[in-house]
């Protein structure tokens, strides 16, 4: 099967390196730094909207949107993973399905550049031929396109998505792949409220719930 995965929040502890980039820019305009909780939850539908709505806790004007934004990424790039951490058991996994004959692939909101340098740096490209980033597509995440470009550039056939939040069960479902839900990432809704195939908590779990699914 195509597994496709979720980075921010599913992967990747990524929240503390977006917020050091959204609190420089915030420090280089004479304002006070956001606090990590608060960063966290304006993660899910990527960097524009990220910025749109740090710029709408700072009572920034909204016309200042495409110069933020470019400077917020400008500051991510220049360090996006010193301060990201790879989920215990995440590494162990993605070697456990890929022996038991599963293709992975990745489909997230980050813009494809970052991601991309990132996975490299936390030494997980070697695992996702495929790559759709937020900026890959002209939509992004809930719209089934990034997923279902990704499953198309894996030869098609069946598909399911790990993520870790309300976008990713709404893209899932959109998609018409099962999803599994991983429940320590950056979700803002009670797992009950998240429609998903299985849940899991630990990476050591999720061969086993895949394989179970399949069987
Ligand atoms: O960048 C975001 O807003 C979210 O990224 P994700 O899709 O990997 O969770
Ligand atoms: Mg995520």
């Amino acid at each position: 099967m195509i597994l496709i995965f979720d980075l921010d929040g599913t992967l990747i502890d990524s929240a503390p390196d977006i917020a050091a980039a959204v609190n420089q820019v915030l420090h280089e305009e004479g304002l006070a730094p956001l606090d990590l909780p608060t960063v966290t939850g304006f993660v899910g539908n990527g960097l524009p909207k990220l910025v749109e709505r740090v710029m709408a806790a700072c009572a920034l004007p909204s016309a200042r949107h495409q110069e933020l934004t470019a400077r917020v990424l400008r500051q991510y790039e220049a360090e996006p993973s010193a301060r990201t951490r790879v989920y215990p058991g995440v590494v162990q996994a993605l070697k456990d399905l890929q022996v038991a004959g599963h293709e992975l692939a990745l489909c997230t909101n980050k813009p494809e550049a970052p991601a991309r340098a990132i996975l490299q740096q936390l030494g997980l490209d070697s695992f996702f031929p495929v790559v759709i980033g937020g900026d890959t597509l002209s939509v992004n995440k809930p719209n089934p396109a990034p997923a279902l470009a990704a499953q198309a550039q894996m030869g098609g056939g069946p598909a399911a998505f790990i993520g870790d939040s309300e976008v990713d069960a709404a893209t899932a479902k959109a998609a018409a792949m099962p999803f599994y839900l991983f429940t320590e990432g950056y979700r803002k809704s009670p797992v009950d409220q998240l429609p998903h195939h299985a849940a899991f908590a630990d990476f050591a779990n999720l061969p086993s719930l895949i394989g179970q699914t399949e069987a």
